[in-house]
């Protein structure tokens, strides 16, 4: 292991990274907070305000893969597309069976700079993570309870505010609902065959009701869907402790774009649509795990100096008083005030683990992976 790895891997250094990202973090969230009042008077002015704050929060994350672990990208992509990443509006589909597949889909919006302005739909849980879900309320991010009853109405509404947004923006969906879990995908494979639909090996079932409404909602603004799927080298699955700990991977994405238009607008074609797709992703990750790649040109969009340069700013800035206060502490003597500043850097450790802990399958949600009674019809 040479220096710079054994540096990496280093509690302390991780300590450091992990206190710049809270408190920065929250230092923004309350700047968001601020500009509430300027919503009602000039929302546009605003909302371009938040999506350069919420990019001080989330490039750091990507930083973090880029800068620190030094994990590469490559794009499979076909040429004539590629100049339109980046400048239009987009519905993407992404597999979701990794850790960081969230963090490489933020990468790629960086080096397309969309990073600030990129959307997901997501469950409402994470609306309450500190720092990243609060800075997502001001991203207008669409949550959903993943109870069809009581989203249809709210996730339509939240999509359709996006009409006029004043930043391109790539909304980001994972039809399958939740990471892919061997049990998940036993029970999702049963729903298939109930459904008549031919079983997928690398994939859940997709749900096709938030697709469906997704596209209808975002006719007009966004031009096209663009079907992902991801996959890192030689079957690694890394996960974001694995990022902190500096290792280094190497993400392969394929992406295809679909125009809007060519997507059907009654809902049971669009969901006969989706089915299709998610046959032909599979097919595609088949091919990945024969040969190590997939079919097409590559290119490597190449990594982007801003967000190494947000993370020095902010370490600069909150490094600083952290010193200092350290300082002042050690020679302060005083055992009580010693005592009180490590119980509070504990639960802030505490807490941010807690955070980590939010991207990791072992501790996920249990939605898919109960036995449905099923409706043979
Ligand atoms: C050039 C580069 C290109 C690309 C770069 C890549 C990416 C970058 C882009 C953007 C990045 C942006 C942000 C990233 C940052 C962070 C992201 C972080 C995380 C958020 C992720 C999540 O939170 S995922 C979870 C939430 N999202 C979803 O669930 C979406 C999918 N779900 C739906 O669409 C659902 O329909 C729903 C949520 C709208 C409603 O849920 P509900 O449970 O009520 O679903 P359904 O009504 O669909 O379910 C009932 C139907 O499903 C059948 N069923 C039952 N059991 C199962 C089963 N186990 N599997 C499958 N299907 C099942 C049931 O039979 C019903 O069938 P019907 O025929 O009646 O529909
Ligand atoms: C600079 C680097 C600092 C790193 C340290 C700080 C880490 C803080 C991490 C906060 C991460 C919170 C955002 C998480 C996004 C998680 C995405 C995700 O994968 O969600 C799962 C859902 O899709 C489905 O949930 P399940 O039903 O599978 O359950």
């Amino acid at each position: 292991m040479g220096v710079l790895q054994l540096l990496k891997s280093q509690f302390v250094c991780h300590l450091v990274i992990c206190y710049v990202f809270l408190f920065s973090g929250l230092v923004i969230n309350l700047l968001q907070l601020c500009t509430l009042p300027l919503w009602l008077v000039d929302k546009q002015l605003a909302r371009r305000i938040n999506v350069r704050l919420g990019y001080c929060i989330s490039s750091q994350m990507v930083a973090a893969l880029e800068w620190w672990s030094g994990t590469e990208c490559t794009l499979y992509t076909d040429p004539k597309s590629f100049p339109l990443y980046g400048n239009e509006n987009a519905i993407v589909v992404l597999n979701h069976s990794f850790e960081i597949d969230f963090l490489c889909g933020w990468t790629f919006c960086e080096r397309f700079g969309v990073l600030g302005s990129s959307k997901v739909l997501a469950k409402k849980e994470l609306s309450y993570v500190p720092v990243i879900g609060w800075m997502w309320y001001f991203l207008e991010i669409v949550f959903c309870k993943r109870k069809w009853e009581e989203d249809r109405r709210t996730v339509a509404q939240s999509l359709q505010n996006l009409h006029d947004y004043p930043e391109n923006f790539w909304f980001l969906l994972y039809c399958e609902g939740t990471r892919l879990t061997p049990k998940k995908h036993q029970v999702s494979m049963q729903v298939a065959e109930s459904k008549g639909l031919p079983k997928l090996k690398y994939h859940l079932l997709p749900r096709t009701k938030g697709f469906w409404v997704t596209v209808q909602n975002l006719r007009g603004t966004a031009a096209a869907v663009y079907d992902s799927t991801l996959n890192f080298r030689n079957n690694e699955t890394p996960t974001l402790l694995d990022i902190l700990n500096g290792k280094k991977y190497h993400a392969d994405l394929y992406v295809r774009r679909i125009p809007l238009e060519s997507i059907p607008e009654d809902e049971a074609e669009c969901a006969a649509w989706l089915h299709k797709l998610y046959q032909e992703k599979d097919s595609f990750q088949e091919h990945y795990t024969q040969t190590g790649r997939y079919p097409g040109p590559t290119v490597s969009p190449p990594r982007r100096p801003w967000s190494l340069i947000n993370w020095l700013f902010w370490a600069c800035l909150l490094l600083y008083p952290l010193g200092l206060l350290v300082a002042q502490l050690i020679s302060s003597g005083s055992i009580l005030t010693i005592l009180a500043s490590v119980a509070l850097c504990s639960a802030a450790s505490l807490g941010v683990r807690w955070m980590i802990g939010q991207t990791e399958i072992g501790r996920g949600s249990s939605y898919g992976d109960k036995e449905v009674p099923l409706n043979n019809n």
